[in-house]
């Protein structure tokens, strides 16, 4: 709800400001992402008018308090969010004068007049709750929420207490409502118990719906913190595997799964278990004996238990994540395994992964069955013991037969739910077991370091490349895939990076872009080591086409779009006419609201390419990186699209392409020589392509690659 309107001082009329519309620019400013739910718990909330409103609002969020500044803020203590009795909530950037505020997201200043409060704020990284391991990220989440779970615990503890009601119930009938035929009694012992169990079912059903709704909420926050996790690792140091790691993710799925289905609340009952043998002892005396030696019995085969299936489970998983994986790459590489008649070998690896999975389950199932049978066995000797020894107990006057019976119900309740359910319970924890090793996996590799908190975000990133000693190398490569000393690019070059295939074109073209962090080295721009600034600077003054320019599900519209935010269709049409989009916009029948299926099926591989080059015309980065943008392009289109490109370039912005199409240079200023991860040459387009051209005329009768197609000799060539 609006927490105040009003006007912003004498600099002209202001809407009112939320909180949410504040903290959500403040976030921004100091360079926190938040999670795309952060402000879920505060749609149900009622926030009260005023400068209250922000403590109620962390209080909901569970951040820490915010910290309001007395008097006149210093400059070096900004941004600030900041409450105007008229105009509500804002941020503040800095002082622009003496008594005037500089506001983000607004054009007007705020007036100064004493008025208004000004807090600093501690906002939470959502990827910082990763620390400490995949458990803790569960484990905070369920934390957060102590008060329904406290509540769910207490019903708990009630329903095991009612428990008793029905026990001590059928001992009073058997010792004085039968032997006495007070049928007064009965009926008042009827009625109290009759509502002892509809307030257990009222409990129960309570805890169930508590966990199943607190499960959901822990369900979108883990799901959310595991998916911006995965999102946000080093490109360089993703596992090769993307199926076999979406297996991995979705583990966390089976965690969430044994926690919400009340399996923790099973754990509860233990100690419960030790109050109703107190209980045994207090009717039966000497037959809580039996409880206390099968319980231990019962804890015990539950222990060895998750011993032997641990290995089994922890093996069956990781080989149904590779198992995964193959299905993932097999769908998608489909048409080259059916072109090459692959099925046989694909079908031969998927039988001996499933082989491999039955091999490791099968201890497990047969270790799970073999307790389910000695855990059921358990609770019936139980039973009989207890009736026995219980009947002797009677029999001699010992006890009575109603306390013979009480003790027998109680005893169940200790067996029952806890030892029957214990064996299928250990399983699923073997599984959420190792599911949490695989996500710990993932959260130890490595997060781009734009992603973190405290990243660097300039307002303006001005001046060009400066590569200096930079070495990366792929992950378990034996060398290096790029090896630059020095290479600097200056603003308004249009740079051409030719060479052989595998020479590090592209590896050249990610690490500048800043998608892949050198091992060594570093990458400047503007002067600013392009590893530490934020990612959505970063990508808003960088734009990078890949070589295998993939699109997403969804329109063409929202591909075209995608990072950029509003952008009318009237904009889209008009580059598209530069590039010649607009014809194959024009040849469907939904146009831009044609649907595009995962990966971009749906176009053929030069209209992708096309796409991906829209899409940056339309975000209008100051540096333009290309990977062979238009190799799977024809003549008419290529030309429009390298001067769609060529037009929108202005004195301050950066062309690096690369391409195999020597023709092409003629558009470049200075093209790199790329051969072995090195640059071998820096010199004039113009240069290499005179050159080229003169060593390309007296070979041809040597059945040469036809011209335009540079060859790791040609250019080991041009490079001698
Ligand atoms: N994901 C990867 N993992 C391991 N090695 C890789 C990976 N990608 C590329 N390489 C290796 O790095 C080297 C440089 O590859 P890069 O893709 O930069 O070459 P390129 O010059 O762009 O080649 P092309 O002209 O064929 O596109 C090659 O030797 C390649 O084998």
């Amino acid at each position: 709800m609006p927490l105040a309107t009003g006007q912003f001082g004498s600099f002209g009329t202001m809407s009112s400001g939320t909180i949410e519309g504040a903290i959500r620019n403040y976030a921004r400013l100091i360079g926190k992402q938040l999670s795309p739910h952060w402000n879920a718990e505060l749609r149900e909330a009622s926030l009260p008018d005023g400068v209250e409103g922000l403590s109620v609002v962390t209080g909901i969020l569970g951040w820490q308090p915010a910290r309001e500044i007395e008097g006149k803020p210093r400059p070096d203590q900004f941004p600030l969010v900041v409450y105007d009795p008229d105009a509500g909530w804002a941020v503040a950037r800095q002082w622009s004068s003496e008594h005037a505020l500089d506001m983000a997201g607004r054009r007007s200043a705020l007036t100064y007049d004493g008025r208004q409060h000004f807090f600093s704020l501690a906002v939470p990284d959502p990827l910082a709750s990763g620390e400490g391991g995949a458990g803790s990220v569960f484990w905070r989440a369920i934390m957060r929420r102590k008060q329904p779970l406290v509540m769910a615990g207490l019903a708990t503890v009630f329903a095991n207490l009612l428990t008793l009601a029905t026990s001590l119930y059928s001992m009073q009938l058997y010792d004085r409502v039968i032997p006495l035929a007070s049928f007064d009694t009965l009926l008042v012992l009827t009625v109290g118990v009759g509502f002892a169990l509809v307030l257990d079912l009222t409990l129960r059903s309570l805890r169930a719906l508590l966990i199943e709704r607190e499960a959901q909420d822990i369900d979108a926050e883990v799901s959310e913190f595991f998916f911006a996790r995965a999102q946000a690792i080093r490109l360089d140091a993703r596992p090769p595997g993307i199926g076999t790691m979406a297996a991995q993710l979705r583990g966390q799925e089976q965690v969430r799964q044994v926690m919400s289905s009340g399996s923790l609340f099973l754990l509860a009952d233990l100690p419960f278990a030790l109050f109703f043998i107190f209980v045994i002892a207090m009717i039966g005396g000497q037959l809580a004996i039996i409880p206390i030696i099968s319980l231990p019995i019962a804890l015990l085969l539950a222990l060895f238990l998750s011993l032997v299936i641990r290995k089994g489970a922890d093996r069956a998983q990781l080989s149904g994540n590779r198992k995964n994986g193959m299905l993932v790459e097999s769908l998608d590489a489909s048409e080259t395994v059916r072109a090459n008649r692959g099925g046989w070998f694909m079908m031969a690896r998927w039988n001996t992964l499933v082989r491999e999975i039955n091999h490791y389950e099968l201890p497990v199932k047969k270790a799970s069955a073999v307790a389910g049978s000695l855990f059921s066995t358990l609770q019936q000797i139980s039973y009989v013991a207890i009736m026995g020894w219980g009947a002797y107990l009677a029999a001699t006057g010992q006890i009575t037969t109603g306390a013979l019976l009480a003790c027998s119900i109680i005893a169940g309740r200790i067996n029952g739910p806890l030892v029957s359910q214990m064996p299928n319970l250990i399983v699923q924890w073997g599984y959420a077991r190792s599911s949490l090793q695989a996500l710990d996996t993932i959260m130890s590799l490595p997060i781009d370091p734009a992603s973190r908190a405290g990243a660097l975000r300039p307002d303006l990133i001005e001046g060009g490349f400066d590569v200096q000693n930079v070495l990366f190398a792929y992950p378990k490569a034996q060398r290096p895939s790029l090896e630059v000393e020095k290479l600097a690019i200056r603003p308004g070059e249009r740079v051409a990076v030719i060479g052989g295939i595998g020479s590090g074109k592209s590896t050249l073209l990610k690490v500048l872009s800043g998608l892949y962090t050198p091992i060594e080295g570093r990458v400047l721009l503007g002067g600013l080591d392009f590893a530490q600034v934020a990612d959505d600077i970063a990508r808003r003054h960088v734009g990078y086409v890949a070589q295998d320019a993939r699109l997403v599900n969804g329109t063409l519209r929202d591909n075209l779009a995608m990072g950029i935010g509003d952008v009318s269709d009237t904009a889209i049409m008009e580059v598209a006419r530069k590039t010649r989009l607009d014809q194959v916009i024009a040849a469907q029948s939904d146009g831009l609201a044609m649907q595009i299926q995962e990966g971009g099926r749906g176009l053929s591989g030069g209209q992708r390419s096309l796409v991906g080059i829209n899409r940056l015309l339309l975000a209008q980065p100051k540096v333009w990186l290309l990977d062979e943008p238009t190799s799977s392009l024809d003549q008419n289109t290529e030309t429009a699209a390298l001067d769609a490109i060529d037009a929108q370039l202005d004195e301050n912005s950066i062309l690096v392409m690369v391409t195999h199409k020597m023709p092409l240079l003629s558009r470049f200023d200075r093209a790199l020589v790329m051969a072995d991860g090195k640059i071998l040459s820096d010199a004039p387009a113009r240069d290499i392509l005179r050159e080229f051209v003169a060593r390309q005329v007296p070979q041809k009768p040597q059945a040469e690659p036809p011209a335009g197609t540079v060859t790791s000799r040609s250019i080991g060539r041009q490079a001698s």
